[in-house]
């Protein structure tokens, strides 16, 4: 078969852009990368051999080789593991296959400098081969096939394929290096990076120079299963680096042996920044399973719950079969113990750091705590655990806090948590419906993250205390006292005879645009709002559903009108001496869409809209 030509994707394209151009700060980590693709593709034939053995034809000693040449200028990193076929070789080193790439690239700015950052986030991979090299060349024969091909690329958008007779079981990459970078054939230069980045790799890493004798240069044993006094803290960082495919620091590791019925040892990390695609659909789960320190998958969802997502690293489990399927990690009871082994620890890790005031909590509630909040209703059993980790922001002062606070801090005659939930929490501070809270001193839960609005309805309660919406109606707040001080609204309302003959007519001018007309008890400063009835869903929920095509579609609100407002108040004078007419229909529907508008919504006939607005500005001059 005669050479291929072929594009890579565009956009792996502008990575390679990106890699060759911006990432020059720490070039070293290449061969990081590598060792770490090399490692991996050996774990999966280790695994793949234990229910296929030919696959392994007589070699078992699984090894990467590091073979430097000075004269060349060249550096080849080889291993044995399962390889590339022809396919794998064009899909893998010439697309990007993981989920939510195309978004990602999309907030790349052109900015080196912030870009870089991203792209820490994101991991290149392979493709940091080009930081230091003008041409790859990788060479692979696919374990059980006969056939081995040659890839060749010089980064620029294109790569070849041809047949590799010469190809050995595995991959052997080599690296032209650029000029300048040649320190990357020297032995001593080559030993440190080992060392310092892959020596927990429990494959050999072997050193083959010229003319002597191949070395191994690192521990080749596998990190967890050392012990802890053992290993340094930068040892558990470079860990992390490699089986997170991560570049940030850990925030937290956890490394401990379960003894008892259940032996495992997991070696647990929560990363210190957010993973591009933690909340993609598509995304992987990062905690590898091992058993006996065999590789078995590293895409087992049953080993932790969604909503610790977050959580990276290796479990090791010494009471799984060695041939354990995917269909048997279904339902297997060893691993429902493990999986709640871990949330146990997890959780309690969490409690530990929060309740430290150096552990940097809030850092994590802040990076992670929308992730975690989905705990509180898929998992029943551990919902109270989680709500105490849980951090608000709130009506009371800029910082978080926490919902055992918010009850120590409720007033007398008030029987609800209060929540309000939207998107911009600069936005939630301004909405209508706080104000009566905010005038009396009661504290409102303001959630902005999508994932509030289900939990808030799937917990009736905390403690005793029911969570309510102050943007639903019912909030009674008549039996809470006003702060002292505060001057007695009631006083200043419209005549009450004049109120109920304005909402009459509100409600006949408005028809089925509104379920009813209410006067307000949460009004101090605006003349209206809308509010959800106490069985309807919020308007925020009905909101987030209708963005994505789902839910009831748009239902009629209850529209409350502020007795104390010099509008109301206005309206309801003239409505009682002349009687509903046209300017009365105006105003009711201007005063509907301007409800609408505080709530984000727009109006529902903006040009009818427009008109009003200016016949009823027209007629103020
Ligand atoms: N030495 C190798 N042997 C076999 N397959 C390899 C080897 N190196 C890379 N691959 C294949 O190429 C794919 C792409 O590698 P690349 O390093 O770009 O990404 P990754 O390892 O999947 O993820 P990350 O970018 O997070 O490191 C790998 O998933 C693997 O399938």
């Amino acid at each position: 078969m005669a050479e291929e030509k072929r594009q890579f994707q565009a956009e792996v394209g502008k990575l390679l852009d990106i890699v060759v151009h911006s990432l020059y700060s720490n070039k070293e980590i290449f061969l990081r990368e590598l060792i770490s693709n090399a490692s991996d593709s050996c774990d999966r034939l280790r695994y793949g051999a234990i229910t296929e053995p030919d696959l392994l034809a007589g070699d078992a000693e699984f090894c990467i080789r590091l073979i430097p040449d000075a004269a060349a200028g060249t550096l080849t990193i080889a291993d044995n593991g399962m390889g590339m076929n022809h396919d794998e070789l064009i899909a893998n080193l010439g697309t990007i296959a993981k989920s939510g790439t195309s978004e990602f690239l999309a907030r790349l700015t052109g900015d080196a400098k912030k870009d870089v950052n991203l792209i820490g986030q994101f991991g290149v991979g392979f493709y940091s081969a080009f930081m230091v090299a003008d041409e790859v060349t990788v060479v692979s024969r696919k374990a059980g096939e006969a056939k081995g091909w040659r890839w060749v690329s010089d980064g620029k958008g294109e790569f070849t394929v041809s047949e590799a007779p010469e190809a050995t079981r595995g991959a052997s990459i080599t690296l032209r290096l650029r000029e300048g970078e040649t320190e990357f054939t020297e032995a001593f230069r080559l030993k440190s990076i080992v060392k310092r980045y892959s020596d927990h790799i429990a494959i050999p890493v072997r050193l083959k120079e010229a003319d002597k004798d191949e070395e191994t240069i690192n521990s080749a044993s596998a990190l967890w299963t050392r012990s802890k006094s053992e290993i340094t803290p930068e040892q558990y960082k470079e860990f992390y680096h490699h089986v997170a495919h991560a570049f940030d620091e850990p925030w937290s590791t956890l490394h401990y042996k379960a003894e008892g019925a259940i032996e495992y040892t997991g070696l647990l990390f929560i990363p210190s920044s957010k993973p591009f695609d933690i909340f993609h659909p598509d995304r992987k789960q990062h905690v590898k399973l091992y058993v006996r320190r065999v590789f078995i998958t590293d895409d087992c969802e049953e080993l932790l719950p969604p909503y610790l997502r977050f959580v990276k690293g290796v479990v090791d489990s010494q009471d799984l079969p060695l041939n354990v399927s995917r269909e048997m990690l279904q339902h297997n009871p060893v691993l429902a113990k493990i999986r709640s082994g871990l949330v146990k620890r997890v959780l309690g890790e969490l409690k530990k750091k929060a309740e430290d005031a150096e552990g940097g909590f809030e850092t994590f509630w802040e990076t992670f705590g929308a992730v975690l909040k989905e705990g509180i209703y898929e998992d029943f059993e551990r919902r109270d655990d989680i709500l105490e980790l849980c951090r608000f922001r709130t009506t009371h002062g800029d910082g978080w806090t926490t919902l055992a606070d918010y009850v120590g801090r409720m007033k007398e005659g008030q029987d609800a948590i209060y929540t309000i939930t939207g998107d911009d929490l600069a936005k939630l501070k301004q909405s209508p419906q706080l104000e009566g809270f905010i005038a009396k001193g009661v504290e409102v839960l303001l959630l902005t993250d999508p994932i509030d609005e289900f939990w808030v309805s799937a917990i009736p309660r905390y403690q005793d205390k029911e969570l309510r919406s102050v943007t639903a109606s019912g909030a009674d707040l008549s039996k809470v006292k006003a702060p002292e001080g505060a001057e007695d609204k009631a006083a200043d309302e419209a005549p009450a005879g004049e109120v109920t003959t304005l909402i009459e007519a509100l409600k006949l001018s408005l028809g089925d645009k509104v379920k009813d007309v209410k006067v307000s008890e949460r009004l101090t400063e605006s003349a209206v709002c809308l509010v959800a009835d106490s069985g309807d869903m919020s308007m925020h929920l009905e909101k987030l559903l209708r963005a994505h095509g789902q839910g009831p579609g748009e239902k009629p609100r209850i529209l409350e009108i502020n007795p104390r407002h010099g509008l109301i108040k206005g309206l309801a004078a003239k409505v009682a001496a002349a009687g509903t007419g046209p300017l009365v229909d105006d105003m009711a529907a201007l005063l509907l869409d301007q409800a609408r508008i505080v709530e984000g919504e727009p109006p529902a006939d903006p040009a009818a809209f427009a008109r009003r607005l200016v016949s009823v500005m027209e007629k103020g001059l």
